[in-house]
């Protein structure tokens, strides 16, 4: 069959789900997921035939049902570093990239240096930040048991030494004795009132434990892991989050009302509220 009237096959399924930008995206990683055939040797030759189809139209039916595509690939991109990925984990966003940008400037001329990541997922944060970082130690945590699976076969392919444990962050108690430089955070801040917004793909394939937290009580996660960092951090400690873009101000009251200080409020390439960062006294 040949590989042309493969991607017709594609705009004509998925066009009106995802646009004719997205679903050419999607094409193209899975003709060299599939074939290992690059956009660039497809139109040298436009006839291109492949032999075998059963992968590829499987993927597509996937697609329709809304998987996303870093699923059915099984591995996605993240500073660019490689990331196994499967549905126990959440796939790592652009705007976490920021934030692992942000930790590695403001730490890198420091002498050696103990990190924690709360809730690290396929690991890509704590593991971006052993892979560029000189002289750190890093650990991280997660309360799921199939994430950190992901997480460690994740530091492995990176070739970087990370501390696992398992811990849930709300009733904490076996890390006590361990004291940081730098706490980073991406926790479940999607508030349940938001899921109407969110796109189906998010919404049915991503782990919900990484992503919602009750309308309620918002800030859950980041008043838990405030209350950890003032124990866990060392003295002029740093406390990284990245943080739902509604809840700017009121994160800033939060790290103010605990003692934290040189407060910074910074927005992602869309202009969004998306970290903040605190020094302890
Ligand atoms: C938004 S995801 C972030 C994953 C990854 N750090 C990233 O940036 O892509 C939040 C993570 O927190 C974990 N988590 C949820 N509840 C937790 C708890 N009570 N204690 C520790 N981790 C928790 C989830 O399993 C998930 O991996």
């Amino acid at each position: 069959m040949k590989l042309k009237d493969i991607q017709y096959r594609f705009h004509e399924v998925l066009d009106a789900d995802y646009g004719i930008e997205e679903v050419d995206s999607f094409f193209f990683m899975l003709i060299d997921f599939c074939f290992n055939v690059s956009r660039i040797q497809l139109a040298m030759d436009l006839d291109y035939q492949v032999k075998d189809t059963e992968k590829i139209l499987e993927a597509l039916q996937l697609l329709k049902e809304q998987k996303p595509v870093q699923y059915i690939i099984g591995e996605t991109e993240f500073y660019g570093l490689t990331f196994k990925v499967n549905e126990s984990v959440l796939i790592p966003r652009p705007e976490t990239e920021e934030l692992v940008e942000c930790v590695i400037k403001q730490t890198d001329n420091n002498p050696a240096v103990n990190i924690l990541d709360i809730g690290t997922g396929s690991g890509c944060i704590a593991i971006s930040l052993a892979k560029n970082l000189e002289n750190v130690k890093v650990y991280a945590l997660d309360i799921s048991e199939d994430a950190l699976e992901m997480a460690k076969q994740n530091a492995k392919l990176n070739g970087v030494d990370v501390t696992f444990f398992k811990v849930d962050i709300l009733n904490v108690d076996c890390i006590q004795h361990l004291k940081f430089d730098v706490i980073v955070s991406n926790p479940p801040y999607v508030r349940e009132k938001e899921k109407p917004q969110m796109k189906p793909n998010v919404l049915e394939h991503e782990p919900h434990l990484a992503l919602f937290v009750e309308d309620e009580n918002p800030l859950l996660f980041y008043k838990a892991i405030t209350d950890f960092a003032k124990v866990n951090l060392k003295e002029k400690g740093k406390l990284y989050f990245e943080i739902n873009e509604f809840l700017g101000r009121s994160m800033i009251t939060l790290l103010n009302d605990n003692n934290f200080k040189n407060i910074e409020l910074k927005q992602d390439i869309f202009k969004k509220d998306r970290m903040i960062k605190g020094d302890k006294i």
